[in-house]
């Protein structure tokens, strides 16, 4: 029989064992049989890597579902980019009239989407920042990740600012709207087209549990892919946390800067100020967590493939800007009760939001920790326990409560002339308690009966005592 160190250091051997491990905080490691309840030590049981998992049931509606989305996602975003452009972009005036085909298309938008998409790719690839471990994969490997986000988004503000400075019109992304579009989604496309065909050579344990099915087009929308990557340049880890998510406050800026010319404003108004400071506090503190990233479900779990590829190359940066957009041409002013509102909202779910997603982490990369050891754990048969107090303790998902009142506090800027500027709030309601079932559905896989006792435990999901 192998030791535990040497067990540990070569998973690939340890097919179908499990090498168990008692944990206190004094750093003291013995082998021990797992308890079952609640205990005070943390229990880890390192986890052998299993042979051929067995692939999770489909999602998002299954095969037609997953057609259906690969057409409507683009629609959706079509529509809400034409819909806020109309003078009265009430329900009433649905649908907004298309514009002719060639309007859709601008050689000269393709040419900034993909120089933007570069500059991005040139600063992650700079040797500067920390390399992070990503979670260990089923085939027993850690991947390193280069987490130079902050440094990304001070570089591109910096070079932003310099451009502006020379005269460089950024209204051009207001007026350009539609054709930035066009060119990010046909990006999206082409990437998810090569990230299908490269993952035909990737063996099973590189591959998404969720997205191989054996149906094209599920396991195209689905990803097939864990973590594709060209030599070091993690592509998924890239397009979630740079082109997309630093465009988002690129586009912001570009709509006060729009709203500027087109109120004839010497300053932004009070509206479009907290939507472009609450976003981009939003996003700087991702870059400034980036780490926090690689304990999520779309690191973890999801494979790469058109969902994420169009979700961070186009949803998140021409939708989640629909409300400083529709400030431009439509100015709320607000009045101080209102304000103190929704800086206190933000504010609050600001600290829901960072305080759960950095507990989580630091107890996923590090049970023992010391700071850690109030907190109560159940442990489970794969070797993570899971935490059943603080944050955790409070709902299943006190991240998503924390980032929902947060979306609220984007939205009310807006005010309630039109539903448009709700979209937001609506569609991540919808998103949260959507990947919370499919959460829910992958822990119970996972964990069996220890997550029914964390459910019968911390028994509401997302808002305590109603949801
Ligand atoms: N703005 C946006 O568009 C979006 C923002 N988000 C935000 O991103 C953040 C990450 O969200 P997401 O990836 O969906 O989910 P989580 O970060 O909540 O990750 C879920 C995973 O956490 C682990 N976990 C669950 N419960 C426990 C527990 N009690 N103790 C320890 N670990 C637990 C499980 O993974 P395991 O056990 O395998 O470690 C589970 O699969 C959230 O703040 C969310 O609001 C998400 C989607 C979109
Ligand atoms: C197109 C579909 C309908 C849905 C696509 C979903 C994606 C847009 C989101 C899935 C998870 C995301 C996260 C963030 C952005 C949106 C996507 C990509 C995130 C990077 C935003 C910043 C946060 O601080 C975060 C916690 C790092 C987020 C992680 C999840």
């Amino acid at each position: 029989m192998q030791s535990a160190a040497k067990e540990e250091a070569d998973p690939e051997k340890n097919q179908g064992r499990y090498n168990l491990r008692r944990r206190k905080d004094d750093g003291d490691v013995k082998e021990a049989e797992a308890k079952s309840e609640h205990q005070e030590e943390r229990v880890e049981k390192v986890p052998a890597a299993p042979a051929a998992p067995a692939p999770t049931p489909l999602d998002f509606g299954g095969k037609m579902g997953a057609f259906f989305w690969m057409l409507f996602l683009p629609a959706w975003v079509l529509f809400l980019v034409l819909h806020v452009d109309q003078k009265d972009p009430s329900l009433s005036n649905f649908p907004p009239a298309l514009p002719s085909l060639e309007t859709f298309w601008d050689p000269q938008a393709l040419v900034f989407v993909v120089l933007w998409i570069l500059f991005q790719a040139l600063l992650y690839i700079l040797p500067v920042g920390k390399l992070s471990d990503g979670v260990l994969l089923r085939s027993g490997k850690r991947l390193k990740y280069r987490t130079n986000g902050f440094f990304a988004i001070v570089v591109s503000a910096a070079v932003v600012a310099a451009a502006v400075y020379q005269g460089v019109d950024l209204t051009y992304i207001h007026s350009h709207f539609l054709q930035l579009t066009t060119a990010s989604f046909l990006i999206s496309m082409m990437l998810s087209i090569y990230l299908y065909f490269r993952s035909r050579s990737t063996g099973p344990d590189e591959r998404a549990l969720g997205g191989n099915s054996g149906n094209v087009i599920y396991d195209f929308f689905k990803g097939r892919e864990l973590n594709p990557r060209i030599k070091e340049f993690d592509l998924k880890f890239f397009c979630e946390m740079r082109p997309g998510l630093i465009g988002w406050c690129l586009i912001n800026f570009a709509m006060a800067l729009a709203e500027m010319k087109q109120q004839n404003l010497d300053a932004p108004s009070c509206s479009m100020i907290l939507v472009n400071i609450f976003q981009l506090i939003y996003v700087v503190d991702g870059l400034w967590n980036e780490e926090a990233i690689l304990t999520t479900m779309d690191l973890m779990h999801d494979g790469f493939g058109y969902m994420l590829a169009f979700g961070d190359l186009v949803w998140v940066p021409f939708t989640y800007t629909l409300q400083a957009r529709y400030l431009v041409s439509h100015p709320k002013p607000l009045s101080l009760p209102l304000l103190t509102t929704i800086i206190i909202l933000k504010i609050v779910g600001f600290y829901i939001f960072r305080k759960s997603n950095s507990e989580k982490n630091a107890f996923r990369r590090n049970p023992s920790d010391p700071r850690l050891s109030h907190l109560k754990t159940i442990p489970t048969a794969t070797g993570k326990s899971l935490l059943v107090s603080g944050w955790w303790g409070v709902v299943r998902h006190p991240n998503y409560l924390g980032d929902l009142i947060m979306a609220l506090a984007w939205s009310l800027p807006c005010g309630f002339s039109h539903l448009l500027p709700w979209y937001y709030m609506i569609y991540f309601i919808i998103l949260l308690v959507h990947r919370d079932s499919r959460d829910m559905n992958e822990c119970r896989r996972k964990y069996g009966s220890a997550w029914d006792e964390y459910c019968r435990t911390v028994r509401y999901r997302i808002i305590p005592r109603v949801y």
